[in-house]
């Protein structure tokens, strides 16, 4: 039997958004993945696996070589700089933007800002573009909590309903980029394994089209 194509997802809105794209496909997982301690699921195509892997880590493992295929959030590839992988098709799912937020009175202007986030390398870019220096504190979550006790200024955030911002007393101040999650390939796999990965391509793009037309 040739070898398996394998697909990384992250659990949570990229598996629940994903799979919905590829059972169009007859590819659905033979076991539910969230509650699943396995993190290589077989699936209804027995050339396709999945793997679970941290939304943070899917880029590592397709450019690495540990997957064919991943689904990765735009503001993923943007921190880390998505080398190594192509990114051919833009899936519309977990859209969200990526803000610079505060309090309501906070003033991006005047001293050194001090920005909490864990997008540090975005933030870096962004506020240089504005020919800003800021310093950066870097976070692994509960990003809102830092204006709160006086850690930072700001932060640099994923918004969608901006609920979070709001339970935390805070705002969007500033748009970054508007985000979305991407198919990303393998660039070897993209060569190598072109007669099996261009159909499934096609066919997710076609799906995702078909979504956009509702
Ligand atoms: N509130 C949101 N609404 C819509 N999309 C979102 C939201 N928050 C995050 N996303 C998108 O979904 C992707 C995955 O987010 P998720 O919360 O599932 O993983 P994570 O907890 O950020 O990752 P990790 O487990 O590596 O820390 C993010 O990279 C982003 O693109
Ligand atoms: O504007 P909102 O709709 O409140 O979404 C924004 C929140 O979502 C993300 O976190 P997380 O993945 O923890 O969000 P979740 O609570 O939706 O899982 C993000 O880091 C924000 O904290």
């Amino acid at each position: 039997m040739p070898e398996m194509l394998t697909i990384a997802l992250s659990k949570g809105r990229i598996l629940e958004q994903t799979l919905p794209l590829l059972s169009p496909l007859g590819i659905e997982p033979l076991e539910d993945p969230e509650r699943s301690r396995n993190l290589v699921l077989p699936t209804t195509d027995p050339a396709v696996r999945l793997i679970i892997v941290r939304a943070t880590d899917v880029p590592t493992y397709v450019a690495g070589g540990g997957a064919d295929v991943g689904v990765a959030g735009k503001d993923v590839l943007m921190e880390q700089g998505g080398h190594g992988l192509y990114e051919p098709i833009d899936l519309g799912i977990a859209r969200c933007r990526l803000m610079v937020a505060g309090h309501p009175d906070a003033s991006l202007e005047g001293r050194r800002l001090r920005v909490a986030t864990k997008f540090v390398n975005i933030t870096r870019r962004h506020f240089a573009g504005k020919g800003r220096q800021v310093d950066l504190i870097k976070l692994y979550g509960s990003m809102e909590l830092a204006p709160l006790v006086g850690l930072a200024d700001v932060i640099v955030d994923l918004v969608d309903t901006g609920n979070t911002l709001r339970a935390n007393g805070l705002e969007p101040l500033e748009q970054i980029a508007d985000i979305s999650s991407r198919l990303v390939v393998n660039k070897a796999s993209m060569k190598l394994r072109h007669r099996e990965i261009k159909p499934l391509l096609g066919r997710i793009a076609e799906v995702v089209g078909h979504r956009d037309d509702r």
